[in-house]
């Protein structure tokens, strides 16, 4: 079944580009990231999601149910988490989420003092002494707190520092465990690749890609350095599927994509001292997507 259905969606501020005929779909249970860079349009497609803003024309679904004519409704079950947060500075965090907690029909409070102690937010000071990153912490709890269906998270990692990053990751794969779908907007390529499943990725307004993590990473190169017992040749790498390579003397490094068998025989023909092979990372399997075009 998918959670959220998005086809066609447009959205122009006035005559300026948000984002155009935009479609993917999101299965329940998925962790879905949304990547692209500043301003390709992901708080635009969210705010739309979440039906903040009004598209132009196009359609997004959540649970089976158009995200505009049924906003409200659908908001009960939806845990969102916008990229900047924005509080009554002189509230006590509780108050805050005491208030939150007031829009859903059942009690947060338990739920609260769980997500404040993983989180190591201190529920009793005042949103005004608090960091960018600890007020960061109030809108993950926030977000949290009513246990909801869908998680929509606007680059949600920004102002934690890297303990808190992982104690975060660690709470939303123990709410997707529990049946949450989450999807999950930033533009740092590593922690989409650490958490989610699925990937759209997106560029001046439009998609680009929808692809599953791991099948990015199948279809793409290795990379291969290979130290030699003595120079050799740079024609002895010379078969299909190899691309930037270079000799030093008896270092080796190229690209290699394609069936594995055929490279691995090529180096067992010479006496080498040492391999490494290596997955690009996702920055580098994406980097293409990123570079403006003229
Ligand atoms: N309120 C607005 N009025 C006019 N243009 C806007 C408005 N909000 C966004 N835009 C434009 O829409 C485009 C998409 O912006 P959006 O904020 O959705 O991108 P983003 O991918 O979330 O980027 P970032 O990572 O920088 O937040 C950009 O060109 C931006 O300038």
């Amino acid at each position: 079944m998918n959670v959220i259905e998005i086809e066609n969606l447009t959205k122009y501020y006035g005559k300026a580009r948000g984002i155009m005929d935009i479609n993917f779909n999101v299965e329940e249970g998925e962790i879905f990231g949304f990547i692209g860079p500043n301003g390709a349009g992901k708080s635009t497609t969210i705010r739309t999601l979440l039906a903040l803003i009004y598209p132009t024309s196009g359609t997004a679904k959540i649970f089976g149910k158009d995200c505009i004519k049924y906003g409200p409704e659908i908001k009960k079950e939806i845990g969102y988490l916008p990229s900047e947060v924005f509080y009554y500075d002189r509230m006590k965090v509780i108050d805050l989420l005491r208030y939150s907690a007031s829009f859903y029909k059942k009690d947060c409070n338990k739920r609260i003092r769980e997500l404040a102690e993983v989180m190591n937010l201190d529920l009793n000071k005042k949103i005004d002494d608090l960091s960018l990153g600890n007020k960061k912490k109030v809108g993950i709890v926030q977000g949290l707190l009513h246990e909801p269906k869908l998680i929509i998270l606007d680059e949600p990692t920004s102002g934690l520092d890297p303990l808190m990053q992982q104690n975060f990751f660690d709470l939303l794969a123990a709410e997707n465990k529990k049946g949450a779908t989450i999807l999950f907007s930033s533009h740092i390529l590593s922690e989409v690749q650490r958490l989610c499943n699925r990937v759209a990725i997106i560029k001046e307004g439009r998609i680009v890609k929808v692809e599953k993590i791991s099948t990015l990473k199948e279809n793409t190169y290795k990379k291969f350095k290979i130290e030699t017992v003595s120079n050799i040749e740079k024609n002895h790498f010379d078969i299909t599927g190899i691309s930037d390579l270079e000799v030093k003397e008896n270092i080796v490094s190229f690209l290699f994509r394609g069936n594995i068998n055929s490279i691995l025989k090529k180096i067992s023909q010479i006496e080498i001292v040492n391999l490494w092979i290596e997955e690009p990372n996702l920055e580098e399997i994406f980097m293409h997507y990123y570079v403006k075009e003229d």
